[in-house]
């Protein structure tokens, strides 16, 4: 019988390899916990899944209601058990369905602590398997640390994420601000909004105080918002994805928009195709940077 780990081989690695394939790396960080940061990366990579992309969701925040919770998956070893040489990657992985895996994994602080020269290696060359992802998409923690800074300057496209609260207003400020010293581009959602003009009007007074304080040089863009709605609270609860649930709904709509300004905005971008984009390299560039 074939086991877990060839089968996800298998699976993974359907098509053909193509050569020179690159992976868009899409961090999705927040100024504050609680944000709906996990439920935008988990729905995020759904819709691309269900648009035919090979979708990567990669957990590296362990918060409240992790990516196994929200996705309904069981994960018994994650990235940090990999790197101290435990398992295999291939053993961690999880397939959600088909084009989309989970990679559990721990706090960056965790993952990025491990340097063992030997099982980097052994782990990059694991990592082959996950070449063909067309996205890799990351749930980092929220807050302004040393190695979510590592995440946001490795990905191509960083989202922050925030609702209308106050604090959680200016925790995302304080990230755009940190994250504007490495990164000429941001995008925002704005969760558990009203309606689309609040989400508006939030949006352009940050705008306007990170053009005061930053200045021009940096590209702040609203990707989108998403309405508070007991969809997909209720979804979160359930462990069902709300755009699998209701996808003609309110939030599902929206969660669409969001997905197709970022493949939009991705499909412009001139990716740095010098650099290695492929999984492994891009932990590459991180273990570099740490
Ligand atoms: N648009 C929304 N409407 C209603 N409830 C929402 C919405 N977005 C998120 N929530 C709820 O907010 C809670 C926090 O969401 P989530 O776990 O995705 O946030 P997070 O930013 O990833 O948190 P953490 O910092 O713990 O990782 C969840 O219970 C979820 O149901």
């Amino acid at each position: 019988m074939e086991n877990q780990a060839n089968k996800l081989k298998r699976l993974v690695k359907e098509q053909p390899e193509k050569t020179g394939h690159v992976t868009r790396f899409v961090a999705i960080t927040s100024g504050k916990g609680g944000v709906g940061k996990s439920t935008v990366s988990a729905n995020m990579a759904n819709l691309l899944a269900n648009h035919g992309y090979k979708v990567g969701l990669l957990d590296a925040d362990i918060g409240l209601a992790n990516l196994d919770v929200i996705l309904n998956v069981r994960i018994q070893k994650n990235l940090l058990h990999v790197l101290k040489g435990e398992c295999a990657l291939a053993d961690i992985v999880v397939q959600v369905k088909p084009n989309l895996i989970l990679i559990p994994g721990e706090s960056g602080d965790e993952i990025l602590k491990y340097n063992d020269q030997f099982i980097y290696e052994r782990f990059f060359e694991e990592a082959k398997f996950l070449d063909n992802l067309d996205f890799l998409i990351m749930d980092t923690g929220a807050g302004i640390g040393e190695t979510i800074q590592v995440f946001l300057e490795a990905a191509d496209e960083v989202i922050i994420v925030t609702v209308p609260d106050p604090a959680a207003i200016t925790d995302a400020y304080a990230t755009i601000k940190v994250t504007s010293k490495i990164k000429d581009s941001l995008q925002m959602v704005l969760n558990m909004t009203r309606n689309e003009k609040e989400a508006q009007l939030i949006f352009d007074k940050i705008k306007k105080v990170a053009l005061q304080n930053i200045g021009p040089k940096l590209e702040l863009n609203l990707l989108g918002r998403l309405p508070d709605d007991k969809i997909v609270s209720r979804s979160v609860k359930q462990r069902t994805l709300f755009t699998n649930d209701a996808p003609m709904s309110a939030p599902s709509m929206e969660m669409k928009r969001i997905v197709n300004n970022l493949v939009f905005r991705l499909e412009r971008k001139v990716l740095d195709t010098k650099a290695d984009r492929s999984f492994g390299g891009f932990f590459k560039r991180l273990m570099e940077q740490f």
